[in-house]
């Protein structure tokens, strides 16, 4: 595989990340960044992560292979509507959004079936706290997992391809649903952001505020690190995946009143096997 030229619209972390790992498996030639931000996209060029940078997404993504869209999840509408006339007919169209359903529904409503047919869903489960292109580091994906989500009319040339691309980072390929990876990802990835974003607010909105804070240690910090995370990124995930996310935070505020009702009733030994589960579920599963 050799990608003559790179299109990435949104050089951020994950963007800016998928462009450094191709470069650094010299698997691309030139890589032409697109964003709103000058000075992030001027970063990107001094860094090395891109060659040259244009604002205009269509001019951008002119006589590009592949173009990745890296954008948050609300900007996908109007980037697939600027760049739909501008795009050479055999190009591969990706993505790394958190969310899928919202993003398949944005393509097929914005672009022509030939273009639908060749966009190819995708998600690395793999990031950071961190935002823009200074975070982006070419090893973040290596062994980490990235979820493809094929539609019916995915061409599956298209589909190995995008596939390819993502082994040269180090990372695993799987394929699922959109609805599957939606409600997965609802639990293990946005419900957790929800729980920390509302935890660190919750602590800063109590009298005490500023001894809570003293007195946060590991505990706090190890639970609230991505709460750190990019607030219009997850304000764009909550709206795009709402019902898939409504849905386990309705489960897990059954959970949380059942553990409330044992704590106050004293029912010690409801408590000490709720925890033992839990620690032995995370056990087995992260060692
Ligand atoms: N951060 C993570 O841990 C993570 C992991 C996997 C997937 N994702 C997904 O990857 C995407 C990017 O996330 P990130 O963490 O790299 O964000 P980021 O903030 O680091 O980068 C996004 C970039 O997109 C630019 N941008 C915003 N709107 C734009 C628009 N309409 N047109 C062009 N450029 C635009 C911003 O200026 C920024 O440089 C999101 O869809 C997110 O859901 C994030
Ligand atoms: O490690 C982190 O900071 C992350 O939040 C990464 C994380 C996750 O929840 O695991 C966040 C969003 C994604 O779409 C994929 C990965």
């Amino acid at each position: 595989m050799f990608i003559e030229r790179l299109t990435i619209i949104g050089v951020g972390l994950i963007g800016g990340s998928l462009a450094c790992a191709l470069r650094k498996q010299g698997v691309c030639g030139e890589v032409v960044g697109c964003g709103r931000n000058i000075e992030n996209l001027q970063r990107g060029v001094d860094l090395g992560v891109i060659d040259r940078y244009d604002t205009d997404p269509a001019r951008a993504v002119t006589g590009a292979d592949v173009v990745v869209i890296a954008v948050p999840l609300g900007g996908f509408a109007g980037v697939f509507q600027a760049i739909r006339d501008a795009v050479n007919p055999s190009v591969i169209l990706t993505d790394v959004g958190s969310a899928k359903g919202s993003v398949v529904n944005d393509a097929k409503q914005h672009l022509s079936p030939a273009l639908y047919s060749r966009f190819v869903p995708a998600h690395p489960i793999a990031g950071t706290e961190k935002s823009g292109v200074a975070a982006a580091f070419a090893e973040l994906f290596v062994k980490r997992k990235i979820i493809l989500t094929p539609h019916e009319q995915t061409d599956a040339d298209a589909c190995d391809y995008i596939s390819t691309l993502w082994q040269y980072t180090g990372a695993e390929v799987v394929t699922l649903s959109v609805e599957h990876h939606d409600r997965v990802l609802a639990a293990t990835s946005h419900l957790p952001h929800v729980l920390a974003y509302n935890l660190v607010n919750t602590l800063a909105q109590m009298d005490e505020q500023a001894d809570v804070f003293q007195f946060a240690a590991g505990g706090f910090r190890d639970f609230t690190r991505i709460a750190s995370s990019d607030p219009t990124m997850w304000h764009d995930i909550c709206l795009a995946n709402r019902e898939a996310i409504l849905a386990i935070l309705a489960r897990y505020q059954q959970h949380l009143n059942e553990l409330s009702h044992a704590i106050k009733t004293g029912q010690s030994e409801t408590i000490l096997t709720a925890f033992k589960q839990a620690k032995n579920t995370r056990d087995a599963f992260f060692g």
